[in-house]
């Protein structure tokens, strides 16, 4: 259980044996390599001992040969030789799994349905999943291949007491062994415990001192007098921080003395035991005792740098439980989501009685919608903030499902056709203007004449000469590259749109960003560029709804009204009370 204030720990051995197969169907003979060369070179160390009771035994007897001596210069030229193979091995399987789980998170957050990333927990899972595979991974591995190679030079030294033909012998190595590693293991884990990243004070901590550096924090601090406030919570937490890493480390000291308290025992035992029957046995000689003896001794050392990777690779199988659970949504049924793969025709788009609600929501965001979107048509839907005009474009571009109620594509259920999306919030692709155009239809060639004339309907041909031509890098990631202001962006993002030849462009407040000038101008050019395409336009101002055929008022979710421009205003419902309040502002 975890302790209170302790972040949850999901430390889990399963987490670290998933991981353990993945890594090795990913990279099948690198990662088996790294695993087995540590192993051997650890079981080498048995014939080591071997050798030594060998030569031990010879000198004593007075008849030494070199035969074993060039054994153990041969078993120490393989160990060391194998140390250097894992290195190399190690930082090939390193390089091999970080890009084959990036590209395998990449593939998953480019196919999980549009709900998942609705869903907090699994945003938050594949952030951690991508830290610990960037920047965790590597610590990881090396944690397991350092623990394999540990635990198999501790088996020798088991193997080697089983050599002197006692079981008792056996059996009390055995079990010094395991009781002082367990022991050695419980230690450290406590106070790996009380890291700051695993505590929750110790997060806050740093939270704290994060905060108690930013100039803006400061600013509003200096302005309430809250610093102290805040330096206090700081220091409290620091103070009962450090209390429970002093308690923990005095915890470490008595547990080590009861670890040396069972070694020494154990070595006394054995010797004891040993010395008592030499002369009984042909196995118990001067070699087996003082090699035993010696191996013993070191035993301690090996258990210590056993521990640590150990609790490290224990504490980390927390993380890889985030990445396990990340790379099990491969094996989802995803929706497919095909609508800009196909050259099907999408219109008319039918809606009918559409229900929907957020899979994390009891309450409806749309209810009863009816609407056909018709070749050619323009639209406008309207209506207050959080009304649910954009949850309908998602459902109307295949993104989410329907609770009820249908939607067809043409004749299909599913899906199809050719549409362009201008968002409210342009991406900005840090590439060329060429790019930055082509884009929108990645899989065509080239065609610069076409990208020539989308930027003079978008008024972009100025930006177009100041730059000198369309190879000219935007953005600030690269020396040479040109910064553009954030109208010019969504400039851009509408001449994407252009360029994927949709049967349907929708633009879901694509100008938030450009001055109100030059909006009214752009709204109506977008009319005239659409002329042969549908378009649905999703707008807060309604100046320029007058002149679109269908506007749709949305209302607490419903359609509240439809028609055009003068109907509406005729009608004195929702859209020309707005209507009235917006022009009041220009009175
Ligand atoms: N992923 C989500 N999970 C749960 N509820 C959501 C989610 N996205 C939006 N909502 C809720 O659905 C309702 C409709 O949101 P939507 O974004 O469709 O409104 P909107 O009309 O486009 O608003 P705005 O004009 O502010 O952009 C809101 O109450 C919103 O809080």
């Amino acid at each position: 259980m975890a302790e209170k204030g302790e972040i949850l720990l999901r430390r889990d051995h399963k987490n670290i044996l998933t991981i353990l197969a993945r890594m090795i169907g990913k990279s099948p003979v690198i990662s088996t390599i790294t695993i087995i060369v540590p192993i051997i070179s650890g079981l080498l160390t048995f014939y080591s001992y071997s050798v030594q009771v060998h030569i031990i035994n010879a000198v004593a007897a007075g008849a030494i040969t070199f035969i074993p001596i060039l054994w153990f210069v041969l078993i120490h030229g393989v160990q060391a030789c194998s140390l250097s193979i894992t290195n190399i091995m190690k930082s090939r399987m390193n390089a091999e799994l970080t890009l084959a789980f990036q590209s395998e998170l990449i593939d998953i957050a480019n196919q999980v349905d549009f709900e998942d990333f609705d869903d907090e927990e699994f945003g938050n899972k594949l952030q951690r999943a991508k830290t610990i595979v960037g920047e965790d991974l590597e610590g990881i591995t090396g944690f397991l291949v350092s623990s394999v190679g540990n635990i198999s030079g501790l088996i020798s030294i088991i193997w080697l007491s089983a050599t002197s033909g006692y079981f008792l012998v056996t059996l009390v190595v055995g079990l010094m062994i395991v009781s002082t590693l367990s022991f050695r293991m419980f230690t450290e884990i406590k106070v790996r415990r009380t890291g700051r990243e695993l505590t929750f004070d110790g997060r806050m901590g740093d939270y704290l001192a994060v905060t108690l550096e930013d100039p803006n924090a400061i600013r509003e601090m200096r302005i309430y007098n809250s610093i102290s406030y805040f330096t206090d919570l700081w220091a409290k937490l620091m103070k009962k921080q450090h209390d429970k890493r002093y308690s923990a480390r005095k915890f470490e000291i008595k547990t080590g003395m009861i670890v040396a308290m069972v070694q020494t025992s154990a070595i006394f035992i054995v010797l004891v035991y040993l010395l008592s029957k030499m002369g009984e046995s042909n196995t118990v000689t001067v070699g087996t005792i003082s090699v035993l003896f010696l191996a013993l001794l070191t035993c301690g050392g090996k258990i210590m740098s056993l521990t640590w990777p150990l609790s490290k690779l224990y504490i980390s199988s927390s993380k890889l439980y985030d990445l396990n659970e990340v790379l099990t949504y491969k094996n989802r049924d995803f929706r497919k989501n095909n609508i800009n793969n196909s050259s099907e025709a999408m219109l008319p788009i039918t809606v009918s009685n559409v229900y929907f609600k957020y899979a994390k929501s009891s309450k409806y965001v749309l209810s009863n919608i009816n609407m056909v979107i018709k070749p050619g048509e323009k639209i406008a839907i309207v209506g207050e903030n959080g009304a649910g005009k954009s949850t309908l474009i998602k459902l109307l571009l295949g993104q989410y499902t329907a609770s009820s109620g249908s939607i067809y594509w043409k004749d299909s259920p599913e899906p199809q056709g050719k549409v362009s999306v201008v968002y409210q919030h342009s991406i900005k692709f840090e590439m060329t203007l060429r790019e930055n155009i082509l884009l929108g239809d990645a899989k065509s060639s080239p065609d610069d004449v076409k990208i020539l004339s989308i930027l003079e309907k978008c008024e972009l041909m100025d930006l177009f000469y100041e730059l000198g031509g369309l190879d000219v890098r935007l953005g600030q990631m690269l020396e040479g590259s040109r910064q553009l202001s954030g109208g010019q962006w969504q400039k851009l993002a509408i001449a994407r749109a252009l360029y994927n030849d949709a049967d349907l462009i929708v633009f879901d407040e694509p100008t938030s960003a450009i001055d109100p000038n030059a909006e009214m101008q752009i709204y109506t050019q977008l009319l005239d560029i659409c002329q042969d395409k549908a378009a649905i336009f999703i707008s807060h101002r309604l100046g320029w709804a007058k002149n679109v055929d269908t506007i749709y008022v949305i209302d607490n979710g419903s359609i509240a009204e439809v028609g055009q421009h003068q109907d509406l205003i005729n009608n004195k419902g929702i859209y020309a009370d707005m209507y009235a309040l917006q022009s009041s502002w220009y009175n």
